[in-house]
């Protein structure tokens, strides 16, 4: 796992590295400011292209200026720097970097203070305003020229992070900031990157290591996580050759409804194809011809037949909601299920909208229970927030009052765990938002859980894998994915990592 810190652990990484490397300030801002330069070239190595690079006072800005001064040496000669020093105050690192860019013949623009800039005529902007030093909404001069940049439709690739953008994740509606193509981000990503407000700062990030000390960063106590392919890696279980379906364990998906049938063929489909050893879908009779037509490798288990069923613990793991439906029979069998000596369960769907209605239900869920809400589905559990962050907190506190494990379902998704830390995950992609995709992802977490994964696990290891699925049809240029097109994927994933 890779740790997000705060602004303030950054500072603390910052001055460790400093102090026990050792390394001087003004070398440190060298080797970001290279570490910048390298991302940049590989984005654009037409050294043609005009840039404008505008600085703000601080080191954020010093780093503009070391960048503009490696680009002429890289033989980008097409330069401009703005200096965009309002009212704020040089630091020493930022006169160091204006002197030595002054020995080099690059046209600098000290801005006055005034709200008239001329047009930008480069065709990219490296934003080097403000970075993780803003400590309060932007206005005045500095505001106008952010609204000016950004009105001026160039490509804006920030240094570190949007200009104006708040780093650690509580991103306001009123705030504003660059809007960034890309941000060249320093050791980590900051938290705000994650969260779907950011949407209007920036498109894609980078992060690049600058060579802070990793072991005090490891050791740094904090609350985000990002999951790397390192940990799924170590974390998938390799199979062995005297292993047989036994060892894989038997899913039982409880799903689909008359018009509803194919989340639950979706969902099964998927548990196969994580490779549970035996999956059996309990559907409405309706479903049975569909199933036996279309996923020959699963079991029927007729919806009616559940009360008959004395060991339903043969089944190692549970999945349920995927199609469901919300009616009173569906409510009767989920509440049997739920209440089986079934101890491995994820829950999705329709099965989450009934928990929301049946509130003594959801009370009662076991330890180590998946909940896989998106946005809405967790508004109706656990009421609605005026924002992201809100929302996270209480997926936290929830996970952590009930034991559960709250996967909050997003381009990144939040795992909320009982330890009270959020795993995050980067892998997915736009062409995944079509119907059906968190029947899938609802279908492997079941997989690998009666496959005997420890819950956090699955839950971890499901994600990841479902949005590397998706990863891959995009680079074989898929951009839009229908879950079915997904699912045959997974293998593929899986071998990736494990073969
Ligand atoms: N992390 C690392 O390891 C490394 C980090 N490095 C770089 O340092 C950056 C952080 O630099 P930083 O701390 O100097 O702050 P920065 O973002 O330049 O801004 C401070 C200035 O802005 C002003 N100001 C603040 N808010 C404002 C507002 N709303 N509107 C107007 N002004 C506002 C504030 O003024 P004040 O309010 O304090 O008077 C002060 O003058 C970091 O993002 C990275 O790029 C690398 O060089 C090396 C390794
Ligand atoms: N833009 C996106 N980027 C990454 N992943 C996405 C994106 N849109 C959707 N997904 C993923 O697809 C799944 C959608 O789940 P959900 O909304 O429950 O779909 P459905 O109810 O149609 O099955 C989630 O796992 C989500 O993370
Ligand atoms: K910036």
């Amino acid at each position: 796992m890779r740790n997000i810190m705060t602004v303030s652990q950054t500072r603390e990484a910052d001055r460790f590295t400093i102090a026990n490397e050792p390394v001087s300030t003004i070398d440190l801002m060298e080797r970001a400011s290279q570490a910048f330069v390298q991302k940049f070239i590989s984005l654009f190595s037409d050294q043609r292209i005009s840039v404008l690079i505008c600085c703000g006072p601080g080191n954020n800005g010093g780093d503009g200026l070391a960048i503009s001064r490696l680009l002429y040496e890289y033989g980008y000669s097409n330069i401009r720097v703005w200096i965009a020093d309002f009212n704020g105050s040089r630091t020493d690192d930022f006169k160091v970097n204006f002197q030595r860019l002054s020995e080099i013949p690059i046209h600098v623009n000290e801005l006055a203070n005034t709200d008239n800039f001329e047009a930008i005529e480069a065709a990219i902007v490296i934003d080097a305003l403000l970075g993780s030093g803003l400590n309060k909404p932007l206005e005045g001069a500095l505001l106008n020229l952010v609204r000016h940049i950004n009105a001026s439709g160039k490509q804006v690739i920030s240094v570190d992070i949007p200009s104006g953008m708040p780093a650690d994740g509580n991103i306001m509606v009123e705030t504003e900031s660059i809007f960034a193509r890309d941000v060249i981000s320093f050791q980590r990503p900051k938290l705000s990157f994650f969260f779907p407000e950011s949407a209007k700062s920036l498109r894609y990030f980078h992060t690049v290591d600058i060579g802070l000390d990793e072991t005090y960063i490891s050791a740094l106590k904090t609350d985000f996580f990002e999951i790397t392919e390192d940990d799924i890696r170590s974390a998938l279980i390799k199979r062995s050759p005297f292993n047989h379906k036994g060892t894989f364990g038997h899913c039982l998906i409880f799903a689909g409804n008359i018009n509803t049938m194919g989340a639950a063929l979706l969902s099964a489909e998927a548990s196969l194809y994580t490779g549970s050893g035996l999956t059996s879908l309990c559907i409405p009779p309706s479903g049975l011809s569909a199933l036996n037509t279309r996923l020959p490798e699963a079991m029927a288990l007729e919806r009616e037949q559940l009360p008959s069923i004395r060991n339903l613990e043969k089944y190692a793991a549970l999945a349920v909601g995927p199609g469901l439906g919300v009616g009173e029979d569906e409510k009767k069998y989920l509440r049997l299920l739920l209440n089986s000596k079934i101890t491995s369960t994820v829950i999705d769907a329709d099965a989450l909208n009934i928990l929301a209605q049946e509130g003594e239900l959801f009370e009662q869920l076991k330890p180590g229970t998946i909940i896989t809400p998106h946005m809405k589905e967790f508004d109706r559990l656990f009421g609605s927030s005026k924002n992201w962050w809100e929302r996270t907190a209480k997926a936290r506190e929830n996970a952590v009052k009930r034991q559960i494990i709250i996967v909050l379902k997003n381009r990144y998704t939040f795992i909320a765990m009982p330890n009270g830390k959020v795993i995050i995950n980067p892998t997915g992609n736009p062409g995944m938002a079509s119907g059906g995709m968190g029947d899938v992802l609802c279908g492997m977490i079941g997989s690998l859980l009666a496959q005997g994964y420890a819950a956090e696990e699955a839950a971890m290891l499901a994600c990841f894998l479902h949005g590397k699925a998706g990863d891959l049809l995009a680079e074989e240029g898929m951009a839009v994915i229908p879950p079915t097109m997904l699912i045959q994927k997974i293998p593929k994933v899986i071998g990736d990592f494990t073969l």
